[in-house]
């Protein structure tokens, strides 16, 4: 079994470069499939599992794909299939925003059914309401949903009721080939969603107010390919920011852009951290004491869920009684279980979590129980005494290229191993796991 094996104590120094973002590129990627004319080169293409799996998800439809050095080139010039399956929905939801482009593109769609997943329900009610909305037909059966139009998907005056980020980018990417025009209200105002948008206008769209509450969106006849660079990664800035926060460090974390990272260097500053802007990125210095603040989870620009267990790790380390409200998942707290288990005190209240510190934060063996959890606990770890063992480094690999790499390049001792199972059931089980698994990703 691999685990990331973290021993607490060194202050992180140094520059560390973030990636381009993981939520980004993925909206990117399913949009390239609009093009029936010329090639796509996507740039700045983080080497995540998730990439790899939307690459086959386009590799399924028809469209000829490579990915090399950060560069993502799609060809999807050919007759696209229409159906992906749940062998990839499964291992990624983001497969689903392959919805919007192939109904408008080509009509029909059949996506399997997301289903739940470790942080909440998920539903993607709101998606289907916009592609009925534009005149499309929605079954579900059999797990998978099927929708589909005759002739072109129509122009029309849509209200989420949530500003979901996916149901903003998969309505938009359906209504750029629309006849006539789509008013989106109540959106998300996510970066995400203006990089997607940027990459719709580069290839022909006419996608006007992405960022804000309302996006219009003019329908064209045609798509063409174009080349596009993804923003960078603001989870990944934040998750080294409060690394080298919580380790009394001074880092430069290159590419972060300050505009996107607002709500996160708002609650950091106001715990003490020290941040200032430089050329290159943000400066992270850490203070000796860190204070207690509340924060609320909330759809950009609020403070983002996607930061809320990193931040958890944060407070633990603050001096009173902060108060984390997660309102966007309702059961994104599955990480506290795992704080407990260093030896934490945390309390859950309905959708809050009450962090009274400082903690004398103890290594412990603990379970990424999602992406961002994950990265808490290695960061939790870098102060706890003795020896943290996080597992489950699957979801870590899906958003975090070569976390532990890069914290033992900023000073942490910090090694990612693949341990030999210490008695016959444990090897047994980790055997059945690992074939498991590369059946799974044999198509990666
Ligand atoms: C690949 C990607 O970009 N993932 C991000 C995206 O996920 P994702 O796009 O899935 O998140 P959404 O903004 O859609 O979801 C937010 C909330 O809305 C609810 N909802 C969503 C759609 C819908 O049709 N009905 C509905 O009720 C969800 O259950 C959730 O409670 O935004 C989330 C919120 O910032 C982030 O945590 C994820 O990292
Ligand atoms: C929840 C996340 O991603 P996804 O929506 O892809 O599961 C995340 O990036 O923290």
């Amino acid at each position: 079994m691999e685990k990331i094996i973290v021993r607490g104590g060194n202050k992180l120094r140094g520059s560390v470069k973030v990636e381009g973002a993981k939520n980004a590129v993925l909206p990117v990627i399913a949009a390239s499939i609009l093009a029936e004319e010329g090639t796509s080169t996507i740039h700045e293409v983080p080497a995540l599992a998730d990439v790899y799996t939307m690459k086959e998800v386009l590799k399924n439809l028809n469209a000829e794909v490579s990915y090399e050095n950060g560069q993502f080139v799609v060809d999807a010039t050919k007759e696209l299939k229409t159906e992906a399956p749940f062998e990839y929905v499964r291992k990624m939801r983001a497969s689903f925003l392959v919805m919007g482009p192939l109904l408008a593109r080509i009509g029909k769609a059949r996506i399997a059914l997301p289903g739940g997943c470790a942080i909440g329900s998920r539903p993607i009610d709101q998606h289907l309401k916009g592609f009925e909305a534009m005149g499309a037909s929605v079954e579900i059966g059999n797990g998978f949903i099927e929708a589909s139009i005759d002739g072109r998907l129509q122009g029309a005056k849509i209200y989420l009721d949530f500003p979901s980020v996916g149901a903003t980018e998969n309505i938009m990417m359906a209504a750029v080939l629309a006849e006539g025009t789509t008013i989106l209200e109540n959106v998300a105002e996510e970066p995400e969603i203006v990089c997607l948008a940027n990459y719709l206008n580069a290839m022909g769209a006419k996608v006007r107010g992405a960022g804000t509450g309302v996006i219009r969106i003019e329908g064209v006849d045609k798509i063409t390919a174009a080349d596009h660079t993804v923003i960078p990664d603001r989870i990944e800035a934040g998750t080294f920011m409060v690394a080298a926060a919580i380790t009394q460090g001074d880092v430069i974390v290159e590419g972060a852009v300050a505009e996107h990272l607002r709500p996160l260097i708002a609650k950091m500053e106001e715990m003490g951290v020290g941040i200032t802007e430089v050329s290159n990125g943000l400066r992270i210095v850490g203070p000796e004491k860190l204070k207690a603040v509340d924060l609320k989870t909330m759809p950009h620009p609020g403070f983002p869920t996607d930061m809320q267990a990193q931040m958890m790790a944060l407070l633990l380390q603050a001096e009173g009684t902060s108060v984390i409200t997660e309102t966007v998942f309702e059961n994104r707290f599955m990480h506290v279980e795992e704080f407990r288990r260093m030896n934490s005190n945390i309390k859950i209240e309905g959708r809050s979590a009450i962090i009274t510190g400082p903690n004398n934060l103890q290594g412990a063996e603990v379970a990424s129980t999602d992406l961002r959890a994950g990265a808490a606990l290695v960061i939790a770890g870098l102060v706890s005494e003795g020896i943290t063992r996080v597992t489950e480094l699957k979801h870590i690999d899906r958003g975090y290229v070569d976390l532990a790499g890069k914290l033992f390049a900023l000073g942490a001792d910090v090694e990612r191993i693949q341990q030999v199972e210490e008695n016959v059931e444990e090897a047994a089980a980790s055997l059945e796991t690992a074939a498991s698994l590369s059946l799974n990703t044999s198509t990666n």
